[in-house]
């Protein structure tokens, strides 16, 4: 694939249900994390595109699966963060089995970005996520976000924990901040990477 064509992406559609996806055609990446973690910040720095995932200061804004659309190469996917405690049982269950049916079953998903905040300790979610991607053999991409909040040497530190917790090596994830963008380049040279090997 040449360049992923940025600049074309427009939002598609929001799916509550797995009968609400687009029809399998292109490569898709997910993005995925607890709720405020940063998930539609990301993909809109990714695009360079401010405005166009809603991104916000209320925990579990997102609340379906969102599609967007890079002209006819890929699609971005936000999905819906786990892990926020003010949504009702029911809804969250239901959203649960939608994400975790569309994560493990949709044929033309090739990698998640697993996207974690790098000033807080992981939690049973994060964990929870990562081991399931390995049992479903989901290729996935680690990101610690907010990293404009911590200074290099305390970014450092910080990534060297969440590895270890996720037993990960240092190269296999990438420091990443919506705000300076930070780790932009090398989280869509992955992307991209990823994209381009399913297509061939
Ligand atoms: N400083 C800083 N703030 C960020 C960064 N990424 C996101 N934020 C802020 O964190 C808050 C949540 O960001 P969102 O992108 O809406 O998070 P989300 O994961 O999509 O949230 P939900 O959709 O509710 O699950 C917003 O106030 C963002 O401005 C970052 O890299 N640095
Ligand atoms: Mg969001």
């Amino acid at each position: 694939m040449d360049k992923l064509p940025l600049e074309q992406a427009r939002f598609l559609l929001s799916a509550h249900t797995l009968a609400q996806l687009p029809p399998a055609g292109v490569p898709e990446i997910a993005f995925a994390g607890r709720s405020n973690v940063g998930k539609s910040s990301l993909i809109n720095r990714l695009l360079g595109r401010k405005g166009l995932v809603q991104a916000s200061s209320r925990p579990g804004k997102t609340r379906c699966l969102n599609f967007f659309a890079l002209a006819d190469s890929a699609y971005f996917v936000d999905l819906p963060g786990y892990g926020y405690a003010q949504v009702s049982l029911a809804e969250r269950r239901h959203w649960g089995e939608v994400v975790a049916a569309y994560v493990e079953k949709r044929s033309t998903l090739v990698a998640v970005v697993v996207i974690c905040d790098l000033r807080h300790e992981l939690k049973r979610h994060d964990f929870e996520l990562v081991a399931w991607l390995r049992h479903i053999g989901r290729p996935y991409i680690v990101v610690y976000t907010k990293a404009d909040k911590l200074g290099r040497s305390q970014q450092e530190r910080h990534a060297a924990i969440l590895d270890a917790g996720l037993n990960i090596g240092r190269e296999e994830r990438i420091l990443f901040s919506a705000q300076t963008g930070q780790g932009r380049d090398a989280l869509l040279a992955q992307v991209q990477a990823r994209l381009a090997a399913a297509l061939q």
